[in-house]
């Protein structure tokens, strides 16, 4: 199998409850995110798929988080917190929606909040 990365950026502000106390007040990232696209078949160009393409549908996602504030969007909630975890989540399963090449799926979502501590939402 072929895995293609892609990394991007966004900052925002989120509140965690039931994590450490300190989360709960409201506090801002500069999350770093690793997207991960797998496949078996390259095509003619011998590329499982155009970066740009993957660039252009994460930059999307990107500017539904960048320099919001994660809690007030419709995307999260208290049974879906923007955690890191649910951050990655979100990106992977909209980004395999949008994804129009066949037989390429979203493998990995990797969101990194600071340097020494991400998140990765495992695609099946
Ligand atoms: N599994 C997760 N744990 C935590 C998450 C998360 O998304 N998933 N998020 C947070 C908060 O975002 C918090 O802002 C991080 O704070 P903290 O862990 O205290 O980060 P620090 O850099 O201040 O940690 P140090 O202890 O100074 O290294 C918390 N946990
Ligand atoms: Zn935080």
């Amino acid at each position: 199998m072929f895995e293609l990365k892609v990394i991007t950026r966004f900052a925002a502000a989120h509140q965690l409850k039931m994590v450490a106390r300190q989360c709960e007040n409201l506090h801002g990232h500069n999350w770093k995110v690793e997207v991960c696209v797998g496949g078996e078949t390259l095509n003619e160009a011998g590329v499982l798929v155009d970066f740009g393409e993957i660039k252009t549908h994460v930059r999307a996602l990107m500017a539904q988080l960048d320099h919001k504030f994660l809690n007030e969007l419709e995307i999260f909630d208290d049974q879906c917190p923007p955690s890191s975890e649910n951050i990655a989540h979100f990106i992977g399963t909209r980004l395999q929606e949008m994804i129009s090449v066949p037989d390429v799926r979203v493998t990995r979502v990797t969101a990194w909040e600071s340097d020494d501590a991400c998140a990765t939402y495992i695609m099946n």
